[in-house]
C-alpha cells in the first residue's frame, strides 16, 4: 500500500523525477515527448494512487462493458446490413425460408445461422449492453449511498447521468437495428410518442421516418446514430469521467491514516493497471460466457415487423420497462382545445416523467448542497448509514422505479399469478405514491436504528454471547471493545451541523429578496439532518467506561475524536 500525502486540492504536483536509463526505449520515449510532452502527463499519473474497495469495480465494469461493446459491435457492423429493402430470405433457418423481409433483418438472421461465430457476437453484444447499463445503475447508486457526489465531483455527476441517458438511447437504437417483430413494435410506439407531442409531433415523425411511418429510412438512420454519433458521444464523455476520476482522486473509505487531505491505496503502475487490466479479461470472459450460454433477443422466433401483429411475446430490454409501467397505469386522461387533443395519458408518462425524474438524479449533488449549505471538499465517504435522509430518499426512488418497472409486466403478473389486471392497475396507481413514502420512512429510522446501534457498540463493546453468573446469581453477557482501529474508523465522520442562513432582514429590517426561500432552506436544513445521531463524545466514552457500566469492559477509548 502506499500513502500519497499531496493534499488533494493540489492533485497535479509533480514529483521529482529519476533520470531514465539510456536505452532504446527510452530513446523512442524521449523522442515521443519532445514532439508531444507526453514525459510530464505520464510522471504526473504513472505512481498515482488508487484506493481500493470492491465497490470501486462497478464503475469499472461499465467501462469494460462498453470496450466489449465497442468491439463486438464493430465486428457486427462487418455483416449487418442496414437496409429496409425487401427481400426473400434463403438462409439457412427453415421455418423463415422464402418469406420476404428487409435486408437488415435477412443479415441479422445470417449473423445469426450462417456466420461462423455470428450468433456468439449478437448474444455478447446484446449481453453487454446488460451488463453495461445494469452496472451503470448500481454504480451510481454506490456514489450517491457513499456521497461520493459531494463537491469536487458534482460535474461527475452531471457527466455520469449523461451517460445514463445516452446509454439507454444507445441500447434502444441498437434493439431497433435488426427489424424484427420487437425492433417494428419499439419503433412504432416512440412514432406514436412523438406524435403526442404537441404542436411539433406529427413535424418531429416525419422529420425522423422521413415521411409516414414506417418508411425506408429509419433503420439506416437508426444505424449512423447507434454506431456512430451516440458512441462518439459516449467516448467522449467517459473519458472526461475518467479523466475527472485521476484529477479529482477517487474518493476513499475512513480509516487509520486516511484523511480529507491524502489518499491511501495501490500505485497506477504497476499494481492498479494489473488489476484493472486483468478486470477486463473477467467482463469479456463473463460476457462471452452469458452469450455463449444463454439465448437473447432470439429474433428468429419473432420474425419480421409485421404492423398487422400486435404482439411478439417480446418485450423491450428491462431498462426501457418503467416509463411503459407509467403508461400502462395512467388513466386516459385527455383535453381537446380548438380541435386539437392533448393526450395526457402518453404525454405524462412517456415525455414528461422520464425527463423530469432524469433532471432530478442530475440535480441531486446541487439540491443536497442547497439544502445543507455544505461547501467543504469531501473525499472520505459515508456509510448510507449516516446520512440518513440522503440514504432514504434514493430507496425511495429506487421503490418509485421498482412499482413502476413492475406496472410494466402487468400483463406477465396477471397471467402467472392469476389475477385481475384491473385490479393490478388500480393497486399500482395508489403504490407508486405511497410505496416511497413508506420506503422514504422505513428507511430513515432503519439509518438512524443503525447509528445507535453503531454508538451502543462503540460505548459498551460488542456481544460476545459468552454469559456469566455473578455470586449474587444475576446473569451477564459479555461485552468486548472494538478493536482500537475500527473504533477509529467508527468514529472519523463530521458531525451534523445544521449551519445558520444569512439573516433573512438587513440590518434595517427590510426583509431580504429571497427571504421566504431562506426560510424553506432552513426548514429542509433541520428537516434533512432529522434525528440523526451524532458520533459519541469523549465524554460520553469515559463515562460509559468508568462510570459504573456494569457491560463494558475496559477498552481503550478512540483518541481521535473531536
Ligand atoms: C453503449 C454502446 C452500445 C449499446 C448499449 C448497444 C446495444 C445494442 C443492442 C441491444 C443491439 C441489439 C442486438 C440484438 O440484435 O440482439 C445492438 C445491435 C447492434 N449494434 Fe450495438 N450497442 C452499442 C454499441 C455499438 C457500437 C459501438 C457498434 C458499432 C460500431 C454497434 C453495432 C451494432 C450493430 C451492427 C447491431 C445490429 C446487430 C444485429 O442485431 O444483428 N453497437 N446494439
Ligand atoms: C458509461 C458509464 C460509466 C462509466 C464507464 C463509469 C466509470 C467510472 C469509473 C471506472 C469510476 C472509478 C471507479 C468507481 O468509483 O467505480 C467512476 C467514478 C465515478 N462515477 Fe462513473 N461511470 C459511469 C457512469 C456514471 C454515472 C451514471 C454516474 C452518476 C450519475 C457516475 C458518477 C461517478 C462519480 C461521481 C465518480 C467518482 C466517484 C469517487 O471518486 O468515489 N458515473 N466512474
Amino acid at each position: 500500500m502506499s500513502v500519497d500525502t499531496t493534499k488533494v486540492a493540489k492533485t497535479n504536483a509533480t514529483t521529482a523525477a529519476s533520470p531514465a536509463k539510456p536505452s532504446k526505449l527510452a530513446g523512442a520515449a524521449t523522442w515521443a515527448d519532445e514532439r508531444l510532452g507526453l514525459g510530464g502527463v505520464l510522471k504526473k499519473n504513472i505512481r498515482k494512487v488508487f484506493p481500493d474497495h470492491w465497490s470501486f469495480m462497478l464503475g469499472e465494469i461499465a467501462l469494460w462493458s462498453f470496450v466489449v461493446l465497442l468491439i463486438t459491435g464493430v465486428l457486427l457492423t462487418l455483416w449487418f446490413v442496414p437496409s429496409m429493402s425487401e427481400v426473400q430470405y434463403q438462409g439457412s433457418y427453415d421455418q423463415l425460408r422464402g418469406i420476404y423481409m428487409s435486408e437488415a433483418m435477412v443479415s441479422s438472421l445470417n449473423i445469426s445461422f450462417d456466420i461462423r461465430g455470428g450468433l456468439l457476437l449478437r448474444q455478447m453484444h446484446h449481453w453487454a449492453a446488460m451488463l453495461f447499463i445494469g452496472s451503470m445503475m448500481i454504480h451510481l447508486m454506490r456514489v450517491y449511498f457513499t456521497g461520493a457526489f459531494r463537491k469536487p465531483r458534482e460535474v461527475n455527476w452531471v457527466i455520469g447521468s449523461l451517460l445514463l441517458l445516452l446509454g439507454t438511447l444507445e441500447g434502444f437504437t441498437g434493439y431497433s437495428l435488426p427489424d424484427d417483430l420487437l425492433s417494428g413494435t419499439g419503433v412504432r410506439a416512440a412514432d406514436g410518442f412523438m406524435k403526442a407531442a404537441p404542436v411539433v409531433g406529427t413535424y418531429m415523425s416525419f422529420f425522423l421516418f422521413g415521411g409516414e411511418f414506417p418508411g425506408e429510412a429509419i433503420i439506416p438512420r437508426l444505424y449512423i446514430i447507434h454506431v456512430l454519433l451516440i458512441p462518439g458521444l459516449l467516448l467522449a464523455l467517459i473519458a472526461a469521467h475518467m479523466m475527472l476520476v485521476v484529477y479529482h482522486k477517487h474518493t476513499q473509505w475512513p480509516g487509520p491514516g486516511r484523511t480529507e487531505g491524502n489518499v491511501v491505496g495501490y500505485p497506477m503502475l504497476p499494481v492498479y493497471a494489473a488489476k484493472a487490466g486483468g478486470f477486463f479479461f473477467i467482463v469479456f470472459g463473463a460476457t462471452a460466457l452469458m452469450g455463449g450460454l444463454m439465448t437473447i433477443n432470439p429474433v428468429w422466433k419473432y420474425g419480421p415487423y409485421d404492423p398487422s401483429k400486435v404482439t411478439a411475446g417480446s418485450q423491450p430490454d428491462w431498462y426501457m420497462g418503467w416509463p411503459d409501467g407509467a403508461l400502462r397505469i395512467i388513466p386516459g386522461w385527455e383535453s381537446s382545445f380548438w380541435g386539437v387533443t392533448l393526450s395526457w395519458n402518453i404525454l405524462l408518462p412517456i415525455l414528461i416523467l422520464p425527463i423530469a425524474f432524469w433532471l432530478l438524479v442530475m440535480m441531486l449533488p446541487f439540491i443536497e448542497a442547497w439544502i445543507t449549505g455544505d461547501k467543504r471538499e469531501h473525499h472520505l465517504l459515508q456509510r448510507p448509514r449516516n446520512a440518513p435522509t440522503r440514504t432514504a430518499l434514493m430507496v425511495s426512488f429506487m421503490t418509485f422505479y421498482g412499482l413502476l418497472w413492475a406496472a410494466g409486466g402487468n400483463d406477465i403478473i396477471a397471467i402467472r399469478f392469476d389475477m385481475s389486471i384491473n385490479a393490478i392497475t388500480y393497486f399500482m396507481r395508489g403504490a407508486v405514491f405511497i410505496g416511497p413514502l413508506v420506503a422514504f420512512i422505513i428507511t430513515r429510522r432503519w439509518c438512524i436504528s443503525l447509528q445507535r446501534h453503531d454508538n451502543e457498540r462503540l460505548l459498551h463493546g460488542y456481544e460476545t454471547g459468552v454469559v456469566s453468573r455473578s455470586a449474587e446469581g444475576g446473569f451477564s453477557e459479555l461485552h468486548l471493545p472494538y478493536s482500537e482501529e475500527k473504533q477509529y474508523t467508527l468514529t472519523a465522520r463530521d458531525r451534523d451541523e445544521i449551519l445558520p442562513l444569512a439573516s433573512a432582514e438587513d440590518a434595517n429590517g427590510v426583509p431580504a429578496p429571497d427571504g421566504r426561500a431562506s426560510k424553506l432552506r432552513l426548514k429542509l436544513r433541520k428537516w434533512w439532518y432529522g434525528h440523526n445521531v451524532q458520533k459519541p463524545t469523549v465524554e460520553d466514552f469515559e463515562q460509559a467506561h468508568h462510570h459504573g457500566d456494569d457491560h463494558a469492559v475496559e477498552g481503550e477509548s478512540s483518541k481521535e475524536l473531536h
